[in-house]
């Protein structure tokens, strides 16, 4: 018998319409109304970016001079317009309402909580600790093989955004227990708002464009350290690290056509441009699971160790390269990342554009349906 999650989640489905989920005109307005709105100052790098989608979506791409060096300001808000590129008008205004609404949807959650906005967040699955020079985010789900749910998505992008205006000079992701993480937690899927799959779709993808951006756009050197098996967006991401150290343990399986989904993370440019196109496709269309030294030998990842040995060898590693000047890694990663962020943002908007048709259809549904019905397992 269907669990009552299952069942609902396939009777919402079967009544799901297939309207595109495009940001009209009015949908814009209404953002830009709402923007005014705001109680809270989103901060100058936030206001940046609504400028920037802003200008996109309403004149399109950056064809302003340059403003001189000592224009601080209006030099900040033209490199900002002018690193979306070519950006369609039309994508721009979406992530223009999306960002709005993620604005809209936080402040209103923190209303009514006392201090809300000075607290520290304390994560319930992710510990975040700091220590010689290096703050390591670990997933702590380990019973669930650290399966992301939505709330983790959302704290893991607190705790990066943290991480990366502390005085750590690195950031380290890994996994608790045998996992490093079983991807996103297929229970995402079967809890369905009031608004219905519709909106359900539009929120998942609004947090998976904040999440990806996050990791697009994190500053400092970012390291993922694997310690076992990794599954779904959490292989995609690793394409987004300066560095990913892996157990011998560890495998690496992007199994989204059997979930009847497709790639997420960037993987679509980056997979390709590590690994080459025909190994990338063996990974991201047929879903071949890698080891950890075939990943290794594919580019994906930077060195491989015994697991016995693994945590002591990486985190003597990562301990010496903490000590090496902060400010000239950071300007080493940000040149690196410069020449294609324009790029993932742009594959992030993409990837997301299929994945909400992918979350509407069939495929998709029977085998969330299959998984959580306990029929099949990867
Ligand atoms: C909103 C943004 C969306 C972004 C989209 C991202 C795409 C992806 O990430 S696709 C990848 C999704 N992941 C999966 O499909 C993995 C599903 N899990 C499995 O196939 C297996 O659990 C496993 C191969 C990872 C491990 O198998 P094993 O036999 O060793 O352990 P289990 O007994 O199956 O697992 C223990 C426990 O954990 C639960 N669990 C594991 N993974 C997930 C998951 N991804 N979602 C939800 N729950 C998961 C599993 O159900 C077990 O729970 P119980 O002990 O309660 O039965």
């Amino acid at each position: 018998m269907l669990s009552r999650e299952v069942s609902s989640f396939l009777v919402q489905q079967m009544h799901m319409s297939q309207t595109a989920m495009r940001a009209s005109h009015k949908d814009f307005e209404t953002a830009v109304n709402q923007m005014k709105l705001l109680k809270k100052d989103p901060g100058n790098e936030m206001k940046l970016k609504l400028y920037a989608l802003y200008k996109q979506a309403t004149e399109g791409p950056c064809n302003m001079p340059k403003p001189g060096v000592l224009d601080l300001i209006s030099k900040a808000k033209w490199d900002s317009w002018n690193a979306l590129g070519s950006l369609p008008k039309e994508t721009a205004r979406q992530n223009y309402v999306e960002l709005v609404s993620s604005l809209s949807s936080s402040e209103s959650s923190s209303q009514g909580k006392p201090g809300a906005d000075s607290k520290q967040p304390g994560y319930e699955t992710l510990v975040v600790t700091s220590e010689d020079g290096i703050t390591k985010i670990m997933l702590n789900r380990p019973t669930k093989k650290n399966a992301i749910t939505t709330q983790m998505y959302q704290d893991i992008v607190l705790a990066l955004e943290a991480a990366g205006k502390d005085d750590s000079t690195i950031t380290v992701l890994t996994g608790n227990g045998d996992y490093y993480c079983s991807g996103n937690d297929l229970n995402n899927f079967t809890d369905i708002p009031p608004g219905g799959i519709e909106e359900q779709a539009k929120n998942n993808a609004i947090l998976l464009r904040n999440f990806v951006g996050c990791f697009i756009d994190f500053p400092k050197p970012l390291v993922a350290a694997v310690n076992g098996p990794a599954v779904g967006i959490s292989v995609t991401l690793l394409g987004l690290f300066d560095i990913v150290y892996a157990s011998d343990r560890a495998t690496f399986h992007t199994p989204f056509t059997h979930l009847g989904q497709s790639p997420e993370g960037c993987s679509s440019y980056t997979f390709p441009k590590i690994m080459g196109p025909a190994k990338a496709a063996e990974m991201l269309i047929f879903g071949k699971k890698l080891t950890a030294r075939e990943a290794c030998a594919q580019g994906l990842v930077t060195e491989v160790f015994p697991d016995s040995t693994f945590q002591k060898e990486v985190w003597t590693r990562l301990k010496a390269y903490s000590k090496l000047p902060p400010n000239a890694m950071r300007t080493s990663k940000q040149l690196i990342r410069n020449v294609e962020r324009e790029k993932l943002h742009a594959t992030n908007s993409e990837e997301i554009s299929a994945l909400q048709g992918r979350w509407r259809s069939e495929e998709c549904t029977n085998a969330v349906m299959n998984f959580l019905s306990r029929k099949v397992k990867l």
